[in-house]
């Protein structure tokens, strides 16, 4: 199992948000702007689908990495950061109730 996680990713898309956007990929997306790293975003999305119902699993993981980069440039132009989304998705489920009983199953 790898350790690399989304907080590691978030790390490099906020360091390389100040680069050149001669030289970066980041830094291009965040300087154009929310509208463009939506754009993309949704194109990553609908690509995603085709790949899942393309029953596709190595573009589907390709394209779900995608994804995720351009969904963390998007909440980057924000200013939402990965925690605060988490910390929702853990509301949600301290609601269930759920996180409890993953736990204790685990
Ligand atoms: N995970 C990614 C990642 N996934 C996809 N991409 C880039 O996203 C771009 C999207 O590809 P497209 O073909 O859809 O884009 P395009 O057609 O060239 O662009 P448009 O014409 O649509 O504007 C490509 O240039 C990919 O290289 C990424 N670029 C960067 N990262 C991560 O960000 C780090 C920093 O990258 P730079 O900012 O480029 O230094 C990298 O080390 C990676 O960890």
């Amino acid at each position: 199992m790898t350790e690399f996680s989304l907080r590691d990713l978030e790390r490099i898309v906020a360091a390389r948000a100040g680069a050149s956007p001669d030289e970066s990929w980041t830094a291009k997306l965040v300087a154009a702007g929310p509208e463009k790293a939506a754009r993309k975003f949704g194109e990553e999305a609908l690509e995603t689908v085709i790949a899942a119902l393309g029953e596709d699993r190595e573009a589907l993981i390709a394209e779900s990495a995608d994804l995720l980069y351009h969904w963390l440039v998007l909440c980057h132009t924000r200013s939402v950061t990965l925690d605060e989304v988490l910390a929702e998705l853990e509301r949600r489920t301290a609601q269930s109730g759920l996180a409890e009983k993953a736990a204790r199953d685990a």
